[in-house]
């Protein structure tokens, strides 16, 4: 087995936010790796009130559009999005559902297995964040087969609101993100405003956290050498370490 005695989890720091990323090819990365392939899919499950820009969260950052004209979306809809971190491809599946009550039964059959769970509301309509604690309740209830996925609480629309406004909505929300244990962003898909850092960050937790778990094995000799899960331990050794250069690139 591969000695792993160096390694040491309580290394590994949180993310600067907003997170940082520089372009790939600025990476110096000495480990020469394959593909880990059990390292590939980050499943992705945006969730809230009718109206509160779901797909436009989602239109914006897979294909760079925004579309002021609004069409309900019905049931689910998904999109894959690839991204390459240090070097390795890593594919987000993000899937987009319904805010109609009616379709919520539907939807929740893609709940399942989902890595990370956004909780999106309108920052200009204060409502629509009373309905995300229900939200998270019915997904956690559904995907309980991931023991935590990651949680953000995203305030849409921000380039609606004036800055005071802005201020006011940012302190509630931030208090509901603590007791949802989520991390509050806000975004404007009209604008772009922080929507590639928000997908960036969930992907470098979940990435972060498919490493972990294959570390686990490895430590507890559950995986052999030869195993493409050694090449995932070394980049976690590399990439815990260099956390600060951390690079994102996306596919195009
Ligand atoms: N100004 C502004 N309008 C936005 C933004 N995001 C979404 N919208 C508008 O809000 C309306 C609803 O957006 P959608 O993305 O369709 O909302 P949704 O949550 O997917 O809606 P459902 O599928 O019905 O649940 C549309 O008219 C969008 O153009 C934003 O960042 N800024």
């Amino acid at each position: 087995m591969l000695d792993c005695v160096d390694f040491n989890y309580e290394e590994i720091k949180e993310f600067p936010k907003p997170f940082k990323y520089t372009p790939y090819n600025k990476f110096d990365f000495s480990i020469p790796v394959r593909t880990p392939l059990s390292l590939k899919v980050c499943k992705i499950i945006i969730l809230g009130d009718l109206c509160v820009g779901k797909t436009s969260l989602l239109n914006r950052f897979c294909r760079k559009v925004f579309d002021s004209n609004y069409r309900t979306t019905i049931g689910v809809d998904f999109q894959t999005e690839q991204l390459n971190i240090l070097g390795v491809p890593y594919h987000l599946q993000i899937w987009d559902t319904a805010g109609q009550e009616r379709f919520k039964c539907i939807a929740q059959c893609y709940y399942r297995k989902a890595h990370v769970i956004m909780l999106v509301f309108d920052l200009s309509t204060i409502r629509t964040l009373a309905g995300c604690k229900n939200w998270l309740r019915d997904a956690l209830e559904v995907s309980n087969d991931i023991e935590s996925p990651f949680i953000f609480l995203v305030g849409s629309k921000k380039d609606l609101l004036s800055e005071e406004a802005y201020k006011n909505v940012e302190d509630i929300a931030e208090k509901v993100a603590k007791n949802l244990n989520a991390e509050f962003w806000s975004v404007s898909s009209k604008t772009g405003e922080n929507i590639n850092d928000l997908f960036f960050r969930a992907a470098a937790l979940s990435f972060d956290e498919h490493l972990k778990s294959a570390c686990e094995k490895i430590n507890r000799n559950e995986i052999h050498i030869g195993s493409d899960l050694i090449c995932m331990y070394l980049m976690r050794f590399s990439y815990s370490t260099n956390l600060g250069c951390c690079s994102f690139q996306k596919e195009p």
